[in-house]
């Protein structure tokens, strides 16, 4: 199976790399696509795949196209691509928004796979969700999650708009977390910590916190009560968030950026049914 991926920047370079260092591929099967010479020469440099400077030297020879440009520049590359694609060929949008249907009409082809990863990707600990058109069948459903899978871990949704809410959570839900740890950071360094120290304090109680998370299915409420001990310091700070409305502004976040990739799916066309 040849795979191409086009774009690479963070994410086309994250699963470029994943991908390469799995072994899923064959050697000389993996190319990579980037517009920009000095985005080529960077990846050339890594020597794990095949790197091209233009469209129509690998685009006609991949069975499966991974597209990781941004939503703006989708229609323009589209446009380029559609007079070197073929029916037989799977293309494998991460594209915020971007709909399958839009995909389909801008390539005048049938196979689609939407996902949805995220920035952990880069350390293999990526949450990709994904859905596909009806053209796309159960066997190259399942090659393409072994492809998703190199990054972390995926799940299979029935319908875009559950994409949509994915973005909202998990897409754009690194940031949110560390918009948090910034605030911690920030309240640590006011308290009179050093850089050095603040980024200790904050990250291990992230990752710990994480660790404990994933360790058992109790709820983070559940662990919340675990850590506040009655009149103590903890139930101070929850108290604080909770007057200050910080779950409904957190909630409030995830639905604005649900709304965002809606939006962004409107503005580049319409939905269809898809299966999972
Ligand atoms: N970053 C994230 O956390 C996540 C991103 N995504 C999605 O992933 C996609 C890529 O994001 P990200 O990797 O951050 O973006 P980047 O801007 O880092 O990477 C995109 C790359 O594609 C190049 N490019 C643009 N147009 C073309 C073209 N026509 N042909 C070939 N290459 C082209 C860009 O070059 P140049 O810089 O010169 O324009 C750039 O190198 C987006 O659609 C985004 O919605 C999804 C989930 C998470
Ligand atoms: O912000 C964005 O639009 C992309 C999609 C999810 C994360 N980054």
């Amino acid at each position: 199976m040849n795979v191409l991926v086009i774009g690479g920047g963070n994410m086309g370079m994250t699963y470029a790399e994943a991908i390469a260092k799995s072994n899923f591929l064959t050697s000389g099967s993996l190319m990579i696509f980037d517009k920009s010479e000095e985005k080529q020469a960077e990846l050339r440099a890594s020597n794990l795949f095949v790197v091209h400077a233009q469209l129509n030297t690998c685009l006609p020879a991949a069975d499966v196209v991974l597209i990781a440009v941004k939503p703006i520049h989708a229609s323009g590359l589209m446009a380029e691509m559609k007079p070197m694609v073929s029916a037989g060929q799977l293309f494998v949008s991460i594209m915020a928004g971007v709909t399958i249907d839009t995909i389909k009409q801008g390539l005048g082809i049938g196979k689609v796979v939407r996902a949805m990863p995220n920035l952990p990707a880069l350390v293999g600990l990526g949450m990709t969700s994904f859905t596909a058109s009806e053209q796309v069948s159960r066997l190259e459903l399942a090659a393409v999650e072994r492809l998703l899978d190199t990054t972390g871990r995926s799940i299979n949704l029935s319908s875009e708009s559950e994409i949509d809410a994915s973005t909202g959570i998990s897409g754009s839900g690194p940031a949110y977390i560390f918009y948090f740890m910034q605030a911690l950071m920030d309240a640590a360094l006011k308290m009179g910590f050093h850089e050095e120290n603040a980024r200790l304090l904050v990250g291990q109680t992230f990752a710990g916190a994480v660790e404990l998370f994933n360790s058992s299915d109790l709820s983070p409420e559940a662990w919340m009560a675990k850590v506040a001990s009655k009149g103590g310091t903890t139930r101070a700070a929850l108290d604080s968030m909770d007057d200050n409305n910080v779950n409904a502004l957190i909630q409030e976040a995830a639905y604005a950026a649900f709304r965002r990739a809606e939006e962004l799916g409107k503005q580049t066309g319409g939905k269809e049914a898809v299966h999972a």
